[in-house]
């Protein structure tokens, strides 16, 4: 089985005790934090700080050579993003107040309940992480840039929310919290979420499964497996996908048509980290990152009571939202030319030629099937082409079905007894309207309306001359 280390920095021990090191890290090691290291001679803490990436450290406080409480001071002073826990043998609320006002995060005896210990330890790398990420996003929203370009290459866009969403997908990529990913049904969902998997470079595989109207008990069995004669049938014991993705990735898709019952399994494996497979009483460790997606409203259906809210306000701590495809219609183009190239190799066709027209007719449509719906059609128009140039036949139906006002008919566009608008009026409009449906690209804006972009950018100027103008005489 492979792991990968957890959490994504070091955790270290420090403690003169040796057997109390070595029974500590043993500990931690089987509930899963292994990125651990140790320290029995304080003297070090300087040098291990300085070369190793420590983000968390659990102190002892009373040692021979320097007190704990001088090791925290010093700490908090030249690292005050590491979290410090004091672990002490001295169990005195004045001490331990004393060090949570010094900046310790939260102080244990070495006495107390294990669990009460690495609740603790949870909590205190919950925050180091999101200090991590919040860091990582900053940087990410200031350069403007991502980090690794490549992981996203297969993910064709020139919109900017989606380049936000790729920046947010670096800056949480590394921590093992459960990403949603929300979106229509075809915009590339599952896309994101191979990406996601690249990006945290855990060794393991991804394992995608599609959940919806899977029954409650194949739910378990599915996900954690079951124990040799859990049931009549079970002959064999079964890995579960969770044991398969181990060090990996599991994707849960159409999370938003899971039952009750299996949302409660789910949510109590994302709290606990362990889960038991189906007729054993002995509890197996997760080892792999939770990424799920949705193309319903999880807030809607959480309202409606199909949802527990537990579960989506722990999914949605980490969210990336994909808009539909009709609101970056400037993706219509891109996405259109990479099909097309797709297809022409998978069919081992020359590359053909795209009507101009092609993007801008498409873009009056609202590709209810997104992405995917596109790739069909141009995979279907690819097949049919007999010439250079792509047949556009595919798509007349849609342009019918969504056809612009047609001002050839005899439509009555205006009331009649109703003062008709001014032509300088209705061009604005028009304007407006185009720049609204390309989603501020005025290539595409000028496209639909018929004239040059060097054109709608003059008469964009002049609109808002004439604004500025109009709010100064009122
Ligand atoms: N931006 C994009 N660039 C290139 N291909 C894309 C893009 N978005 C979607 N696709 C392609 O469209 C198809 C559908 O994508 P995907 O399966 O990821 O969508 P989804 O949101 O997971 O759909 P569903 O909700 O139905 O599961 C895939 O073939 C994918 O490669």
């Amino acid at each position: 089985m492979k792991h990968n280390l957890y959490p994504q920095f070091k955790i270290l021990l420090v403690d003169d005790e040796i057997a109390f090191l070595r029974s500590m890290s043993l500990t931690l090691e089987i509930q899963g934090f292994n990125h651990l290291i140790t320290c029995s001679d304080p003297s070090q803490i300087p040098s291990l700080m300085e070369t190793e990436d420590i983000g968390l450290v659990l102190l002892d406080l009373t040692m021979p050579k320097v007190s704990g409480q001088k090791v925290l001071a010093w700490l908090k002073e030249e690292y005050p993003n590491v979290c410090v826990i004091i672990i002490s043998g001295v169990n005195q609320v004045n001490t331990a107040v004393e060090c949570v006002k010094q900046g310790a995060f939260d102080y244990f005896v070495k006495t107390s309940d294990q669990n009460q210990i690495l609740d603790g330890l949870k909590r205190a790398i919950r925050t180091q992480e999101l200090t991590l990420e919040n860091q990582a996003l900053r940087a990410q929203i200031l350069s403007n840039e991502l980090e690794k370009p490549d992981a996203f290459a297969n993910i064709i866009t020139s919109d900017q929310t989606m380049w936000s969403a790729f920046r947010y997908i670096e800056s949480i990529a590394k921590t093992r919290q459960p990403v949603l990913i929300s979106g229509e049904s075809g915009v590339g969902k599952e896309l994101i979420a191979n990406v996601i998997h690249d990006l945290s470079r855990c060794p393991g595989p991804l394992v995608s499964v599609n959940v919806a109207g899977v029954d409650d008990n194949v739910f378990a069995d599915t996900l954690f497996g079951h124990a040799r004669g859990a049931f009549t049938g079970a002959d064999k014991t079964r890995l579960g996908l969770v044991e398969k993705a181990a060090g990996g990735t599991l994707f849960l898709d159409e999370i938003g048509d899971l039952s009750l019952a299996s949302q409660v399994k789910l949510l109590r494996l994302l709290q606990e980290g362990e889960y038991y497979p189906v007729g054993s009483d002995k509890p197996k460790r997760m080892e792999a990152r939770i990424v799920v997606a949705t193309h319903q409203q999880l807030s809607q259906l959480q309202a409606e009571g199909k949802f527990r809210k537990d579960l989506f306000f722990r999914l949605k701590t980490h969210m990336v939202t994909i808009p539909p495809l009709r609101e970056r219609l400037a993706d219509l183009p891109l996405l259109i030319d990479h099909f097309m190239t797709l297809a022409c190799k998978e069919m081992n066709k020359p590359s053909l030629t795209v009507p101009k027209s092609l993007s801008v007719n498409l873009s009056q449509y609202s590709f209810p099937g997104n992405a995917r719906e596109l790739k069909a059609l141009i995979y279907d128009a690819v097949s049919q082409s007999t010439t250079d140039e792509l047949n556009c036949a595919p798509f007349e139906p849609l342009f019918n079905r969504e056809k612009a006002v047609d001002l050839s008919e005899n439509t009555l566009l205006f009331p009649p007894h109703s003062p008709l608008p001014t032509l300088s009026n209705m061009a604005d409009l028009l304007v407006e309207e185009a720049m609204k449906r390309a989603n501020s690209n005025q290539s595409l804006a000028a496209r639909m309306l018929g004239i040059s972009q060097p054109a709608l950018s003059k008469r964009l100027k002049n609109m808002k001359e004439n604004h500025g103008k109009n709010e100064k005489d009122t």
